[in-house]
């Protein structure tokens, strides 16, 4: 009889519908409806992955972010709170389409043997989700799949995804020489709101930051934060918070929404001299804005924006702390604005390393320096300290007061940084801290380079998986002849840039171009949305906007 009898009976109870998953950028993510069964399983691997760690504390989040409301997602996340390592992803994506539960064992007697996996030792899973109506659910789906295989489960509720991340990291550091902080929700917050106060120690108060919360679990969640920093320290305001009425969640709202459309969010009036920010539905994304005073113009502060804002800070404390031995990387993918990788290098004379997209991707990368900032354009990121910058902030010796201050502004930078995973809190607050240090607004920190105009779009193909790449995901190798025709455009429009990838989240392809100008730049994305949806198989009728 299998070893995996009490599986396969209590997967009997999630019988898998008819439809296909894949562990792809960000998990498994799908209508909610649809995913019981691949929670359920994701419980068993998670189990397994605990086990393979020798016992360490897994952590499973529950969300699908920016996606609609009816979407959920189901994630794992490494012991230091990392993603799951990308040679398990395959394991998920065949438990979740195994057709019977008879499969389903034979799938993890395959990983057992594989991995060379204990079953006698215990395992522990840490979980949380977002406040999509699918949740509770997912939920007991997942409690089922750990009890099936006697995993210890440790319930966070509904929490922010990066909180979540947090916690695993507290739990598996808790005993080391690297302890990361207390694994609870207050915990996190005190950690942070100390961190804030301590960077913002005589530096005048500025004015509210007004949060679109996208109407998901960022909204109660900073509220609570904002009680530990104290409003003696900064004031926030919460727009789009409303977390228990259907059809709310990400609708006209959020960083993804603000980013793609290039506008405000409903819900809110921003008015001239306001400091707007919007998280995403599972908080670990995060953008700036703000209306210009004389045009009305409303400015978008991206991720790039972060990137560099959070480099320049860190060059000039690592700068007057003396520790100008430290390697500091900034790590972006192809879709970073070309102004940006251009400030970052010529201006900040710091070097630029590029990732395929995915947070993945640039964590890794950001993980081979001393200190590693990296964000997508979109609002993700976040900064990494190695064990060597670290030490140099414990145990440099200040030569003179001005160093040790250095020294200890970069102690607190650490604290208050999720270095787990991208974290809007966390974020928020990063930038709170720099702009307040250098007495910048928001405009005046937009105006450390200017972005180059830009647009990213879709293309609906009958094929993505025809689409390959190389150099970072900037040139196609296949199809046939598709580089050139891009070359041959690009060429057209002077300082321009497009390239063309298959989306790793969405059925679809993606097309994004960057101009000196507005109208170059439109002209050049859908001269180049055109030949892809000629050359390579569009799907349906030609959108009529493409040229
Ligand atoms: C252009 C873009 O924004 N792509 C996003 C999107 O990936 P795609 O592989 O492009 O679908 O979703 C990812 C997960 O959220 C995010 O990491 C990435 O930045
Ligand atoms: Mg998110």
């Amino acid at each position: 009889m299998s070893s995996f009898q009490k599986v396969a009976e209590a997967s009997s109870k999630f019988p898998k519908p008819d439809a296909a998953f894949t562990y792809g950028t960000a998990g498994v993510r799908t209508l909610g409806s649809l995913l019981e069964s691949t929670v359920f399983r994701v419980g068993l691997l998670a189990a397994l992955r605990s086990k393979k760690h020798g016992g360490a504390c897994i952590g499973v989040m529950i969300t699908a972010s920016h996606n609609k409301e009816e979407d959920n997602g189901v994630k794992i996340v490494e012991p230091m709170g990392e993603m799951l390592d990308q040679s398990w992803e395959s394991y998920c994506t065949d438990l979740a389409n195994a057709p019977t539960d008879a499969n389903v064992t034979q799938i993890l007697e395959t990983i057992v043997s594989k991995e060379n996996i204990d079953l006698s030792l215990p395992a522990t899973v840490a979980y949380a989700r977002d406040t999509r109506p699918s949740g509770p659910a997912l939920q007991a789906a997942l409690e089922s799949g750990l009890a099936a295989l006697e995993a210890k489960p440790l319930n966070f509720g509904i929490v922010t995804t990066p909180q979540l991340h947090y916690f695993v990291r507290c739990i598996n550091s808790k005993n080391t020489d690297n302890p990361y902080g207390e694994p609870t929700e207050d915990g996190y917050y005190k950690k942070l709101a100390a961190a804030f106060n301590k960077l913002i120690e005589g530096r005048a108060k500025t004015d509210p930051i007004h949060i679109d919360a996208a109407n998901g679990v960022g909204a109660p969640q900073v509220l609570k934060l904002s009680s530990f920093i104290g409003s003696d320290s900064l004031d926030i305001v919460v727009h789009n918070d409303t977390i228990n009425v259907e059809n709310k969640l990400n609708v006209e709202c959020g960083a993804d929404y603000v980013k793609s459309n290039q506008r405000s969010p409903s819900g809110v009036n921003v008015q001239p001299k306001q400091r707007f920010c919007s998280f995403d539905g599972d908080a670990d994304r995060i953008l700036f804005y703000y209306v210009s005073e004389s045009t009305g113009k409303f400015n978008l502060l991206d991720g790039d924006k972060i990137a560099t804002l959070a480099a320049l800070y860190i060059k000039e404390q690592i700068t007057d702390a003396g520790l100008k031995d430290l390697r500091v990387g900034v790590i972006q993918t192809a879709y970073a604005n070309g102004s940006s990788t251009e400030y970052i290098q010529k201006k900040l004379q710091l070097p630029v390393v590029f990732t395929k997209t995915g947070v993945k991707h640039l964590h890794h990368e950001a993980e081979k320096w001393d200190i590693g900032v990296y964000f997508e354009a979109n609002g993700h990121g976040t900064i990494l300290f190695n064990s060597k910058a670290r030490d140099a902030f414990n145990s440099a010796q200040p030569d003179t007061p001005a160093q040790d201050d250095a020294l200890s502004r970069l102690r607190a930078l650490r604290d208050l940084t999720n270095e787990t995973v991208g974290d809007a809190m966390s974020d928020m607050l990063i930038v709170e801290v720099i702009l307040r240090t250098k007495g910048w607004s928001l405009e005046q920190w937009n105006q450390c380079y200017t972005d180059k105009a830009n647009r990213l779009l879709k293309v609906i193909v009958k094929d993505r998986t025809i689409f390959k790449t190389t150099n970072a995901e900037q040139t196609l190798t296949s199809p046939d002849g598709l580089q050139s025709t891009i070359d041959n455009l690009v060429a057209k429009y002077p300082g321009s840039r497009s390239f063309v990838r298959p989306s790793g989240t969405e059925d679809a392809v993606r097309v994004y171009a960057e101009a000196n100008s507005t109208q170059d730049c439109d002209e050049l994305a859908y001269k180049v949305a055109g030949q892809v949806f000629d050359q390579a198989g569009g799907r349906g009728t030609r959108p009529p906007e493409f040229l």
